[in-house]
């Protein structure tokens, strides 16, 4: 066992309080061992002037559709998947795909986030590179049966089912799996009815959009007489252990049946405001005690990777939704990006505590823009941006240190994304 402490900085613990201390973790373990006065680690991590926090959780992200960052925008979310985003897609190799997630993986460390969800497909391309990069991951092959007839709509599910079962664990168990049914719209009823007690048995969370926008929850209200939740609880899709994308357009009654079901849900408010699908209802969520974690979504509908950014959007959308200046306060929105993502993801992480993984970000308190220091939850939520992480450690691994990427590198990884974007939108056209 190697010891690693994290020094001389500022630690945001569980309950929002702040104290100077060090952290000592086990990079064997991969757990966090002590926090306070830690006495001596085999190595250390300079956190003079920084804040130590939770590493970020990304609970909702396609990450390789940072290949098609600034593609098509300004377009509602029907039109744009439909007539930009899945034409492309059509043309999407593996190693485009792997080419777009080490850009996304980039992204995603440098700015301090140690845990993510992505939907998506190539997905044994994403966990060699999440391998590679070493954070964590709960990864699904995402399942669309729009356009596709019986048989290949079966092996889409099947592909989803197999890779969850195939990779669950991977990586020293920081690869989680999940069954990922695009959403209740885009997914048959008969196909969910038979694949969905598959998904219980392979013992893996279910993932999907639901309640994104209002065309999509009006069909099914039209149709079967009752709200999208309640028909996704009658097909069993509301588990303990899964968790919905969006939750955008949900009512009363959902609210409360997510709450019972003990389901979680992934905000992501700048996807929402960018394809003008609304804001949903974070305080009533909360309020009932639904878990809500924070997600970007693919950075083509964002335009970027940031949780730092996502925290403040979430905040701001929240006041400005609710007409309300104390709705969705500056520790709602870190612990959504914390605690809540890693519960929702089902990682034993999202909190700086003895036992718990060690995965954190180390922030950079020494910058004009975050001076003074009244209150560093307060930094967090409103002032921070995710250039300002100077070091990010996941499973007690080193994966930042001073700003650069240990595990991938950069350059190269950029050079090649922006080649594999050029030529697939040229395929495309
Ligand atoms: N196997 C599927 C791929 C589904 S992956 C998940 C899909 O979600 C799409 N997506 C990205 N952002 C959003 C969103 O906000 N709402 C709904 N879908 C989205 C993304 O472009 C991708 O096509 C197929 O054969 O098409
Ligand atoms: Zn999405």
């Amino acid at each position: 066992m190697t010891t690693l402490r994290i020094a001389g900085g500022r630690v945001l613990h569980p309950d929002f309080s702040v104290t100077t201390d060090d952290v000592l973790v086990d990079d064997t373990s991969g757990e966090i061992v002590a926090v306070g006065d830690v006495g001596s680690g085999d190595e250390t991590l300079d956190a003079e002037g920084c804040l130590v926090m939770p590493g970020l959780v990304n609970a909702h992200c396609h990450a390789a559709m940072t290949l098609l960052r600034g593609y098509a925008d300004d377009k509602p979310l029907e039109s744009w998947l439909r007539e930009d985003v899945w034409p492309v897609e059509a043309e999407l190799t593996d190693a485009d795909i792997r080419a777009g997630t080490e850009l996304a993986l980039v992204e995603l460390l440098k700015s301090g986030t140690t845990a993510f969800a992505d939907m998506y497909f190539s997905m044994g391309e994403v966990a060699e590179a999440v391998a590679e990069a070493g954070l964590r991951a709960r990864l699904g092959h995402g399942v669309v049966g729009v356009g596709k007839d019986e048989d290949a709509a079966r092996a889409d599910h099947e592909e989803s089912l197999s890779f969850a079962r195939e990779y669950d664990g991977y990586a020293d168990g920081r690869v989680r799996t999940m069954y990922t049914p695009h959403s209740l719209t885009t997914v048959d009823e008969d196909r969910l009815r038979e694949y969905v007690p598959e998904a219980r048995e392979a013992g893996v969370p279910l993932h999907y959009h639901a309640n994104e926008t209002a065309d999509e929850v009006e069909p099914i209200v039209a149709e079967r007489d009752e709200r999208p939740l309640e028909y996704a609880d009658g097909l069993g899709m509301l588990g303990e252990s899964d968790f919905l994308a969006h939750g955008v357009h949900s009512d009363a009654t959902e609210v409360d049946l997510l709450a019972e079901r003990g389901t979680a849900v992934v905000h992501c408010p700048a996807s929402n405001m960018k394809l003008a699908s609304g804001a949903a209802p974070v305080p009533a969520y909360r309020e009932a005690g639904v878990t809500v974690a924070l997600g970007t979504d693919g950075a083509a509908s964002n335009n970027d990777l940031d949780l730092f950014d996502e925290m403040r959007d979430a905040a701001m959308l929240g006041k400005h939704a609710a007409n309300d200046a104390s709705a969705v306060p500056a520790e709602a929105v870190v612990e959504m990006a914390t605690a809540g993502g890693a519960d929702a993801l089902g990682f034993d992480a999202g909190r700086i505590a003895a036992g718990r993984k060690a995965d954190l970000a180390v922030v950079d308190f020494e910058a004009a823009h975050l001076t003074p220091t009244h209150d560093a939850v307060s930094n967090l939520a409103y002032a921070t941006r995710g250039s300002d992480v100077r070091h990010t450690v996941c499973d007690g691994e080193v994966l930042v240190r001073d700003g650069e990427v240990r595990t991938l590198d950069e350059d190269a990884v950029r050079e090649r994304a922006a080649e594999h974007a050029r030529d697939l939108v040229a395929r495309a056209e």
